[in-house]
């Protein structure tokens, strides 16, 4: 059976091309740069086994140049160039990389500087460009070949001039349209801000005329201007260099340069991996929480580069949620491209670096709290929220990742701390980690709740921040050690108090007639076992505690989830024998009580009064 080749229309193809493939326009000029990058490479590598080709560093350039009056923007190049049949196959032919076969002919494993691969790249001038004009000598050839085309009517070739080995590529824009101009790509500012984001990595200096003014000699306030000849790259990626070479400043410098923040890094990590995937890595912990760090606008991620080019501003799957407030970069070889380099063709390395990196985070951060406490405790303040959240979110599948990172207030310290310092500090017959809620230190150290654990010698844990507790919560344990509420119903501390404070028939008689004044507002009333100075005290039943209530209460999707609330009395405190004497004889007089005890277990608990009018006059009467 005859076998028939498939017909490409390459018109409709070329077109499809250019306006599908890239998201940006300005990509075009990433991809002209690379390319010349490359016809440089391959120069580096031919002097590899060329005697008669010397490659001297210094020769090699990439120029840029805009001309406004003529609406063209020029790229040249000091590469190997091309002979006539190559541009014929390599400009002529959509998909075909020149690029891609160098390496496989010249068995360059690790080539990894050579960018291109796709064979698709040139096209993306016409995304900007009606008429490109490539004259290209090749390195094997004395003559000179003019490739034009306007991208849809094919493409002419003839002899042309020039006189060194190399390519120019001529860009005629398009005109402007109402929606859409082309002349930014003819203003200086912006072609330095292209180059700079996509190919300030590339190897080899990527220069350009600019105009630059400087006052005259003779007076201060007139200027002049004139052009001079930048180097608009930094061509060395730091993150390539050895970590010894470099400075702490020069990481400041790049973590400012990059603008990763407007701060100075509280900490950087340098990352070189050559395992099972190859990476280069340069992180770093911000000094300050970013302005919109906790809200929506905030958006994270790391700059992502394939050989030095940027191909991702912000690739999000490389850090996890919990460590969001990292920045940085990745660069890496082993990544699988999709056409525009836009995307990844599947994210099997991208998942190893990430996981790589986050464990590279994890350990730096363990370190940073071992060795250097102060700065630890800085980067909390900035960012422990985050950590906690992370404990908590995904239904606590990252916990064993971060429980080591947490700090909490302590009862005990004057300081932060970390649940290993907790638990090495356990008194002997401990066997509880315990915690108490609350907006500040302050409020909870008076909490009276905490006496009875406090008059034990057992540290508590201050938790003040609103997710502590939801983080405590799916913690459930550490060391082996529950996590428990001071305000919870069974403190776990077998003593000698619970008998004496066994609840006598009478009083749970008298339990049910305030449950009963109380109808709607408290589950149960009964004697506490942790009071020791206070009368009364709130305290919740069952898995929602009352600072849960308070955030849930206050979440815009507020479900009205509430405690079971348990008013809890001090049976060794003189209110309550007083109550004890008003009840049966005198009911107004115990109603009156038990609504002033209930309102100030609200107010110790920073709940609202239900009814504050009605307080203020339960309380006048007493007074009278
Ligand atoms: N400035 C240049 N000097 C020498 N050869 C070039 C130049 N520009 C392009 N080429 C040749 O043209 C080929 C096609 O270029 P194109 O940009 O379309 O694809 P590519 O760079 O190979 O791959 P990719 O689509 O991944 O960028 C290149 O592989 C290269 O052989």
């Amino acid at each position: 059976m005859e076998k028939k080749q498939f017909q490409a229309e390459s018109k409709r193809l070329l077109e499809m091309m250019v306006n599908s493939i890239y998201s940006q326009k300005e990509i075009f000029l990433r991809e002209l740069i690379s390319n010349a990058s490359d016809a440089i490479d391959k120069m580096y590598y031919r002097s590899l086994t060329d005697e008669n080709l010397q490659f001297e560093q210094d020769k090699y350039a990439i120029y840029v140049q805009a001309d406004k009056e003529a609406r063209t923007l020029t790229l040249r190049d000091t590469g190997i160039g091309m002979t006539k049949e190559e541009l014929e196959a390599n400009l002529g032919t959509i998909a075909k990389s020149g690029s891609l076969a160098f390496k496989k002919e010249n068995e360059i494993k690790d080539g990894h500087d050579i960018i291109g691969q796709f064979g698709v790249g040139f096209y993306a001038a016409f995304m900007v460009a009606d008429q490109v004009a490539v004259v290209s000598r090749s390195v094997d050839s004395d003559q000179a070949y003019l490739w034009q085309s306007d991208g849809t009517d094919g493409y002419t070739i003839e002899p042309a001039e020039k006189d060194e080995v190399g390519t120019t590529i001529t860009l005629y824009l398009k005109e402007n349209g109402e929606e859409e101009s082309f002349d930014e790509y003819l203003e200086e500012y912006r072609l330095k801000q292209i180059i700079k984001k996509y190919s300030d990595f590339i190897r080899y200096p990527i220069k350009m005329n600019v105009t630059v003014s400087k006052p005259k000699e003779d007076s201060e306030e007139e200027y002049t201007e004139f052009e001079e000849e930048q180097t608009l790259n930094s061509m060395i990626p730091i993150w390539r260099k050895n970590k010894s070479e470099l400075t702490d400043e020069d990481y400041v410098q790049f973590y400012q340069d990059k603008r990763y923040g407007f701060d100075k890094p509280l900490e950087h990590i340098h990352v070189a991996v050559d395992g099972a995937v190859r990476y280069n890595a340069i992180l770093f912990i911000p000094e300050n929480t970013p302005y919109d760090y906790y809200s929506k606008e905030f958006e994270k991620g790391l700059e992502l580069y394939a050989n030095g080019v940027l191909i991702m501003e912000k690739s999000a799957e490389l850090v996890p949620d919990y460590f969001s407030f990292v920045k940085g970069m990745v660069d890496s070889e082993d990544l699988s491209l999709n056409i525009s380099r836009e995307m990844l063709q599947h994210d099997r390395q991208l998942q190893l670096i990430a996981k790589n990196i986050k464990s590279k985070i994890k350990s730096q951060l363990k370190t940073m709290l071992k060795k250097d406490r102060e700065k630890y405790d800085k980067f909390y303040q900035a960012f422990g929220r985050q950590l906690k959240f992370g404990v908590y979110n995904d239904f606590g599948a990252n916990k064993d990742d971060l429980q080591d990172l947490l700090l909490f207030h302590s009862s005990t310290e004057n300081k932060l701390v970390s649940l290993a310092d907790y638990v090495s500090r356990m008194k002997e017959d401990q066997t509880h980690i315990y915690y108490a809620t609350g907006d500040s230190v302050e409020r909870i150290a008076k909490l009276p709740q905490t006496e009875m654990v406090a008059d034990k010698g057992y540290e508590i844990l201050y938790l003040t921040e609103d997710v502590d507790e939801f983080a405590i919560k799916m913690l459930r344990e550490y060391d082996g050690k529950e996590f428990i509420s001071v305000s919870s119903a069974d403190l776990k501390i077998d003593d000698d108090e619970k008998a004496e404070q066994e609840t006598s028939e009478e009083d749970t008689a008298m339990f049910s007639k305030m449950k009963e004044i109380l109808t709607g507002k408290v589950k149960d009333v009964r004697t506490s076992k942790r009071l020791k100075t206070h009368p009364v005290f709130l305290a919740a039943d069952g898995d929602i505690t009352i600072e849960m209530e308070k955030v849930l209460q206050a979440m815009p999707d507020n479900q009205h989830v509430k405690a079971e609330k348990v008013l809890e009395l001090n049976g060794n405190h003189d209110v309550f024998a007083s109550l004890k004497q008003a009840y049966g004889q005198d009911d107004e007089k115990f109603a009156l009580y038990t609504n002033l005890l209930y309102s100030q277990a609200l107010l110790i608990e920073g709940l609202p009064l239900e009814d504050p009018v009605e307080f203020t006059k339960d309380m006048c009467k007493v007074m009278v």
